[in-house]
């Protein structure tokens, strides 16, 4: 497999300024593969991502921390992103891919490395099976962590997964908005079918990112703004965002970061949303502990 690169190694310098200590609350490291080598079963080959690469570029968009997601790339050998998050100290946290058997010893060692979720993915592009019983099992063994989970999936099977959903006795953060048809606006079906998950569960969340996966007409995004700004103004307390950085996948649309933040004051058009939106969100969910108590 050709080894794909899916980033701009200098993106353009947005001109929102994220508030002090935000979060970009979704992106990955790969590799490098010299070190830690993808999986046998992995769907694409991308070049090496570094943790240097990944510090660069939050640095230069002005953000504090990060939140390093287990990309399918890597399977469930979580070395590339523990080694991030031990390279950050302490601006990373992160979240895990682990198989069904993974023992208590092991997931002690992921909670000290700083990993604070873990993710099941539905793609059927990016993984082989996505088994919802041990996907439960999982959810109810990584409860008493304080963990959350963090669900991948598209429109077209939300409805058969509420159930499933529901099952969760976490948090549940649903990626890039469990992927709606964006083309159909604001009031299309599936922004509306989700919109009502929302409403009825309120331990679902979910990241208002993806605008260069799921806006039909790209830069600067105004179908993407159109239809999640009205999200984050409804859920201002269950919202999340991430660059998605390095973009998997996403070689013949290679997104500039610097134009993705600015997005951000398009969708959370207060400081008070982004303040939520950037900061107080994020750090619920992966530094509890560095909140003032309630
Ligand atoms: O990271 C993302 O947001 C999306 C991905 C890749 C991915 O999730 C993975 O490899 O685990 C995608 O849609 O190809």
């Amino acid at each position: 497999m050709t080894r794909t690169k899916t980033w701009v190694d200098q993106p353009s310098r947005p001109a929102f300024r994220p508030p002090a200590g935000a979060v970009d609350a979704h992106v990955h490291v790969f590799g490098p593969e010299a070190e830690f080598p993808f999986s046998l079963k992995a769907k694409y080959h991308p070049e090496d991502a570094t943790p240097e690469m990944l510090f660069a570029l939050r640095d230069r968009l002005g953000f504090s921390r990060n939140v390093i997601v287990q990309a399918s790339c890597h399977g469930t050998d979580n070395a590339a992103t523990l080694a991030g998050i031990a390279k950050s100290n302490g601006k990373a946290r992160g979240v895990a891919v682990v198989s069904p058997d993974i023992g208590d010893e092991e997931l002690q060692r992921l909670h000290a490395g700083g990993i604070r979720g873990v993710r099941f993915n539905f793609l059927k592009r990016l993984v082989d099976d996505a088994p919802k019983d041990k996907f439960l099992d999982i959810a109810r063994r990584i409860a008493p962590l304080g963990w959350h989970v963090v669900v991948y999936f598209e429109a077209d099977i939300l409805e058969e997964l509420v159930p499933f959903l529901e099952a969760i006795p976490t948090i549940v953060v649903v990626d890039h908005l469990g992927r709606p048809d964006i083309a159909q606006g604001p009031e299309g079906a599936e922004t509306q079918r989700f919109i009502r998950l929302l409403d009825e569960h309120p331990a679902i969340w979910t990241k208002v990112s993806g605008a260069e996966r799921l806006s039909p007409q790209g830069r600067p995004f105004d179908d993407f703004v159109a239809v999640i700004r009205p999200v984050v103004e409804r859920f201002p307390e269950r919202v999340l965002w991430g660059t998605d950085w390095p973009h998997p996948n996403m070689e013949h649309r290679i997104p500039d970061d610097g134009t993705l933040v600015d997005v951000i004051p398009r969708i959370a058009p207060t400081e008070e949303l982004q303040r939520k939106l950037l900061v107080d969100n994020p750090m619920r969910l992966y530094w509890p502990e560095e909140l003032p108590p309630a």
